[in-house]
């Protein structure tokens, strides 16, 4: 048997979005990682500012243009965060299950976004402010690498070290 079975563990960056801490929901939705077996092996609390926001989300304006990344940076900025390095079995994917869709009025009843927001791409375009979704996570694994990259130093990450500690529940 090899000496490190590939257990398909990876690690995956998400943030409580101001909303998210402001509505004191931030034990709930970290319970619902933790319930999936999502292990938290970095935290902390940020209050973002132009130049991270730009950092954090670089392809945003590319993707979806400038009101929506103006919109979104404003309101990444209008209260603390709390950043999260969650590691586990096919990370990158469980986490964006548990959240839901990024349309909270689309997100599924059980995710973090259909339980807790309602906001619909209309009423954003209609008052020209983001989607107030609660939660980011990273999309795919190179956008996890860089994520947690950008957020955590190697020094602020922790390992769980046997096999036992990596499964254990
Ligand atoms: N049409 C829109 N109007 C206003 N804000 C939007 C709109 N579309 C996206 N956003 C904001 O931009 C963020 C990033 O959009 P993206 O398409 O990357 O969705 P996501 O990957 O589900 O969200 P996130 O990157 O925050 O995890 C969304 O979470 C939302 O806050």
């Amino acid at each position: 048997m090899a000496d490190s079975p590939d257990l398909g563990v990876e690690r995956t960056l998400v943030l409580l979005k101001p909303d998210a801490v402001a509505r004191g929901l931030a034990g709930r939705i970290i319970t619902r990682f933790e319930d999936a077996v999502l292990k938290i092996v970095g935290v902390k609390m940020a209050q973002l500012d132009a130049e991270f926001t730009r950092k954090h989300y670089f392809d945003l304006e590319e993707r979806l243009g400038a009101d929506i990344y103006n919109s979104t940076a404003k309101f990444m900025q209008t209260g603390p965060v709390i950043a999260l390095v969650l590691e586990g079995v096919d990370a990158v994917a469980k986490v964006r299950q548990i959240i839901g869709a990024t349309y909270p009025n689309l997100a599924a009843p059980g995710t973090v976004r259909g339980d807790y927001a309602h906001q619909t791409k209309a009423s954003s375009e209609v008052s020209g402010k983001a989607v107030m979704n609660l939660v980011h996570a990273s999309g795919n694994s190179d956008e996890a690498k860089y994520e947690v990259g950008l957020w955590f130093g190697e020094e602020e990450q922790f390992e769980y070290e046997t096999l036992a500690e990596k499964l254990a529940y």
